[in-house]
């Protein structure tokens, strides 16, 4: 198999959000979890979304697996690789988007590496360097509490500056609207001074379409769904695209079996998520404390669930408000309590299926990673989106035969979001 363009994204929810914007701008996608095995049928495709959970992880951890993705996609062909992070920026000052970055542009021998999260169909753009989330600057934005990587600093290029060994530079809005020849000579001119990154403004779509085609000439990227969109874009433009023959219609097939929803993430869209499914499906919420100290409340909300489920779909919810995270991190710590707490909803969400659920909705990424990596799903393929960022997926060559799951992001979806995704996964 060849393939155009290859992507390692940080994370799972991440991994589909991309997998979604490609697929919707004409490219034949799967996504995969890790590199797949040599045995797995995979189909043909485009591209490949190679998803790995090294969001939150050491450094040095991230950079190993992301560079072994990377030697993987470059075998098969791929003219270039994304490494999709998050619309948010998510990281901390010790990583991961400036360590891999580096890392791939010095495996690519890439000059300085076009940087940008924006993804304005959800409301993020980049002006000046700064990120606002729905118009807000991300440090005043809901990301300031996020339990994993909460955001402090809008300035990206503080940003990822505190996190690279090299310079970063801008490339801003004037030089942005000005075309692609003006981006290239700016890359050019930032990696004469030795820059290893650079921040990329983005507003809008055509923007985007800009940097992908710029982007498409070098090697290597770093952006979220955004700069995805632009380089599907510029690669359709290129002809080199076949037409895709497989419409949504056939990735959603209906596949029966019960269905539920788990939920990890404590982001302000999905705490309003999990208020209004109260007022059309039965909704346990979890005792976090409970779950961190043993496995009681996991048995008992796998009983709640075995009562009910038969009748329709079921959610069940870790997640709390920014004041309980605080206060149970401040007794556990952060990675302690996040760490019990995806270990409880990925065995929680692995009992269900067990018990018949095959169509599975999980909101939050490092919570889906881990209830992914506990069912052992080894790839997707993307159906119609729910939500923008959030598509239908299908599972492909897991032991349990076909599921439809949908993985989604914290920050992403309407009010509605889990019925609406319950109405569409059959
Ligand atoms: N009540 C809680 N208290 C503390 N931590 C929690 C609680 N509920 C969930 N968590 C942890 O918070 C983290 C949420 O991160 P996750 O990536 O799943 O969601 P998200 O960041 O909103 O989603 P995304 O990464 O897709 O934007 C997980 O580690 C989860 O285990
Ligand atoms: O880019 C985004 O915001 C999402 O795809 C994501 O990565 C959330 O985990």
């Amino acid at each position: 198999m060849t393939i155009l363009l290859g992507s390692i994204a940080d994370d799972y929810t991440g991994a589909s959000d991309l997998a979604n914007t490609l697929t919707k701008n004409g490219l034949r996608t799967i996504q995969t979890v890790g590199i797949p095995d040599a045995a797995l049928d995979l189909p043909d495709v485009d591209a490949i979304v190679i998803a790995l959970k090294i969001r939150s992880v050491p450094a040095a951890s991230a950079i190993f697996l992301a560079s072994e993705a990377y030697r993987w996609l470059y075998g098969l062909g791929a003219r270039h690789v994304l490494y999709k992070i998050c619309s948010t920026f998510d990281s901390t000052d010790a990583g991961n988007i400036g360590p891999v970055t580096e890392a791939l542009g010095s495996m690519a021998g890439a000059d300085t590496v076009l940087v940008t999260p924006a993804f304005p169909e959800t409301g993020r753009t980049v002006y000046f360097g700064n990120l606002f989330v729905n118009g807000q600057p991300l440090n005043e934005s809901p990301l300031k509490d996020h339990p994993l990587n909460p955001m402090h600093d809008a300035n990206l290029v503080r940003v990822l500056a505190r996190q690279s060994r090299g310079g970063v530079g801008l490339v801003e809005l004037p030089t942005v609207s000005a075309g692609t020849a003006a981006v290239k000579s700016r890359l050019y001119a930032l990696r004469d001074k030795g820059f290893s990154a650079a921040i990329a403004d983005a507003l809008v779509e055509r923007d985007l379409e800009t940097l992908g085609a710029v982007a498409l000439q070098m090697k290597v990227s770093t952006g979220a769904s955004g700069l995805g969109l632009g380089l599907a874009r510029a690669l359709v433009q290129s002809g080199d695209v076949p037409l895709n023959p497989t419409t949504a219609a056939d990735i959603i097939r209906p596949v029966g079996g019960l269905a539920a929803i788990v939920v990890g993430s404590c982001s302000s869209a999905t705490l309003r998520q999990v208020e209004i499914a109260e007022q059309s499906m039965p909704v346990l919420r979890l005792d976090s404390e409970r779950l961190i100290g043993g496995s009681d409340e996991i048995s008992a909300a796998i009983s709640w669930a075995g009562e009910r489920v038969a009748k329709g779909p079921v959610l069940i919810s870790a997640s709390g408000t920014p004041e309980a995270v605080a206060e149970l991190q401040s007794r556990y710590g952060r990675d302690v309590s996040g760490h019990a707490i995806e270990a409880a909803t990925s065995h929680i969400a692995a009992e269900l299926v067990t018990r018949g659920v095959r169509r599975l909705v999980i909101a939050g990424g490092e919570t889906s990673g881990a209830a992914v990596d506990r069912l052992g799903i080894p790839a997707f393929l993307i159906g119609p989106e729910i939500a923008p960022g959030v598509p239908v997926l299908r599972t492909v060559g897991n032991a349990q035969g076909e599921m439809l799951l949908a993985l989604k992001s914290g920050n992403f979806g309407g009010e509605n979001f889990f019925a609406t995704a319950m109405s569409m996964m059959r």
